[in-house]
């Protein structure tokens, strides 16, 4: 690595960067990755993916004028370069740390940061609608998206690059094909083996190219010829190749090329931003580029907790207890030995899912469909409509992309899916884009769906049991992180479905409580009932819908005080089920506290402080408690 900064410390915009020579910024390159290991050693990170789109980020600002111009990054995960070349260096340290930068691009951050991300395949549509605005402003300033072959597996790429090929309108956007043969994992599916066709590509392009040549030169095309002709094109689509699929959306095709060498980068970006139609320029990056153990490792390196350079060994956790995400793969296997029927689905994230014990268990039962929530529910719709039990593990703040899928593919004929919701609740650095404060409220709406979130990884094990048993939709969502640490049940039982269990007893005050805030109500019990005389009867509701009404509706009658707690939006959430339930029932004269996220996005920063931050925690039911006794 190269020992100092001293190019990178002359870059406060990238005004800066256009003062050095071209052949400083191999150099510059260096001190950007040092960078960048540097911080993301310490405050985590997506380090693979940004390491390998440097060049790229110092290209387009040596060449575009931006913000004026306009760079969008899919995904944002790629971004550091962008930031560290956009008057950002000074604050770099501060990355995805608790009112430092975020770990994506983000509008309110920066004025060179074109679109808010966090959720992949956004970039062309976004893209798109900002080449089309500034047609309407006569604006001729250049609009450039930069996607990932990952964030390429999504329906909606493909919905940007169709209205971008509308040959009717002029359509002035560069697309950048970020293409480094991965997703998190291995990219998947047909297109990402067509993407690689890169030698055969070029020669079959020229092929083409001589034999239509030899066509014009001939003085007479006679029928023969002509359905000669005709044969070879049809024969030819069976090599198609990168170039031929985007220019068949109407994009001019340019690459492969070498997307770690500087020169050629801004040679062609020189060019191709003199044309005014689509163009697509296909890049090959190396993910990790530049740190030897993350391009040996880019799965991962993709998104790193903080870890020592020399080694690339992440720091150790302090608690031995499992995660969430372990102890579901775990019990996926376990399930899938004695019900055949068991099908994993994954939208891109194996690992992140805790599927990959599975994948290698049952090969031909486990599916990655690539980054296509949508998709990947209309699938497991279909496989239920054979008699399989398809249970889809996809993150709660990604399932939000399926939610017409869930009603119109799923719930209308109330088929037997399993909704595996991971990370539901504050997920912490990722920040807004990717908190899972939606699901309860979401999903509790639709005919049919049941509701889960277990109080610990136990009673994640029973709900999954539980949801491969069942007739209909039913979801279980659970935390991102690490479990509470109790003995798992073997064998695993079920429970019975819209069973909820009181945990503790008292009648000064009722808290109803779900998932990851169960052990925070117990928490709060203990200290209500230790320092301030007050006695409070916990329930671990276990069920969002349907609710367990013959446990709750006396309890409620009876104390006559209710808090409702969830790591959820409040709006239309547990505490608002409650309420409706109250009210349903004619119980108005009861006392009710919803506790929840209060119509806001939550920013990013460590689960621990944002939860303390959101009152997600027992001192803010315990304070909530005092305050109805005292009313
Ligand atoms: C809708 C959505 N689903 C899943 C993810 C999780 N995710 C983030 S990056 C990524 C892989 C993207 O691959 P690619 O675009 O090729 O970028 P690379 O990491 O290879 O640079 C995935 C699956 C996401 N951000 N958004
Ligand atoms: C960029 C992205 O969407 C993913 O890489 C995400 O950051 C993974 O989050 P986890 O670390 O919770 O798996
Ligand atoms: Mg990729």
């Amino acid at each position: 690595m190269h020992p100092s900064s001293h190019l990178l410390d002359t870059i406060d915009s990238p005004e800066d960067l256009k003062k050095l020579s071209r052949s400083a910024l191999p150099d510059l390159a260096k001190e950007i990755r040092k960078t960048i290991v540097d911080v993301v050693s310490i405050s985590g990170g997506h380090l693979a993916s940004s390491l390998g789109a440097v060049e790229l980020g110092i290209a387009l600002h040596y060449v575009f004028n931006t913000p004026r111009d306009k760079i969008l990054w899919d995904v944002g995960h790629q971004a550091y370069a962008h930031k560290l070349l956009t008057g950002r260096r000074e604050q770099f340290a501060t990355l995805r740390r608790h009112g430092g930068l975020s770990g994506f691009t983000k509008r309110s951050e920066s004025s060179y940061d074109a679109f808010t991300t966090g959720h992949s395949s956004t970039s062309i549509s976004a893209g798109l609608g900002i080449a089309c605005a500034k047609h309407l402003k006569k604006d001729t300033s250049k609009v450039v998206a930069v996607i990932g072959d990952g964030s390429l597996t999504a329906g909606l790429a493909y919905e940007g690059l169709n209205q971008t090929g509308d040959t009717h309108k002029d359509k002035d956007l560069i697309v950048i094909l970020n293409d480094n043969e991965m997703s998190i994992s291995q990219n998947v599916g047909a297109l990402s083996s067509l993407l690689s066709r890169t030698f055969s590509a070029s020669r079959l392009q020229s092929l083409r190219k001589e034999f239509g040549e030899f066509l014009k030169s001939l003085p007479r095309i006679g029928e023969n010829v002509y359905q000669l002709a005709k044969r070879s094109e049809e024969s030819f689509k069976t090599f198609v190749t990168p170039g031929m699929l985007f220019e068949a959306f109407n994009f001019e095709y340019f690459g492969p090329i070498d997307g770690h060498n500087l020169n050629h980068l801004i040679d062609i970006l020189n060019n191709i931003k003199t044309i005014k139609e689509p163009v697509l320029l296909h890049v090959i990056t190396k993910k990790g580029k530049g740190y030897p153990q993350a391009e040996k490792n880019p799965v991962y390196f993709h998104g790193v907790g903080s870890f020592d350079i020399d080694t690339g060994v992440c720091r150790p956790k302090k608690t031995n207890a499992p995660s969430y995400t372990e102890v579901f793969g775990q019990t996926m296997v376990e399930l899938a030995r004695t019900n055949d029927k068991i099908i994993a689905v994954t939208a891109a994230m194996p690992e992140g899912t805790g599927l990959v014990p599975f994948s290698k268990s049952f090969p031909d039962r486990f599916f990655d469909v690539g980054i296509a929530e949508q998709h990947g529910v209309t699938f497991a719709a279909g496989m239920a409509t054979e008699g399989y039990c398809p249970v889809v593990a996809i993150y709660s703040t990604f399932l939000q992309r399926a939610f017409d899928q869930i009603i119109h593919d799923v719930c209308i004929e109330n088929l037997p899916v399993v909704f595996a919701l991971d990370r539901g609740g504050i997920v912490g650095e990722d920040g807004p884009t990717h908190h899972g404060l939606f699901d309860i409220s979401f999903l509790r709406t639709i005919p049919n769906m049941v509701v889960m979130a277990p109080k610990d990884e136990n009673e994640l094990r029973r709900m999954l049991a539980t949801a491969v048993a069942h007739s209909g939709p039913i979801a279980l969502r659970y935390p991102r992180g690490q479990a509470v640490g109790v003995d798992l049940d073997e064998p695993i039982e079920t429970i019975p479905i819209g069973s909820a269990e009181v945990l503790d007893r008292g009648d000064d005050i009722l808290i109803l409580a779900i998932g990851s805030m169960v052990s925070e109500a117990q928490c709060a019990a203990e200290q209500l009932a230790g320092s301030h005389a007050v006695q409070a009867t916990v329930v671990n509701a276990r069920f969002v819908k349907p609710l367990d009404r013959d446990l709750i509706l006396p309890l409620a009658r009876s104390i006559g005080r209710v808090i409702t707690v969830e790591e959820n939006a409040v709006q239309g959430g547990f505490g608002s089920a409650i309420l409706e339930l109250l009210n349903d029932n004619g119980i108005c004269n009861v006392k009710v506290k919803r506790l929840g996220i209060d119509d806001v996005f939550v920013e990013h920063g460590p689960q621990r402080a944002l939860r303390s931050k959101y009152r997600m925690d027992a001192a803010a039911i315990v304070e909530n408690a005092r305050e109805m006794m005292e009313d």
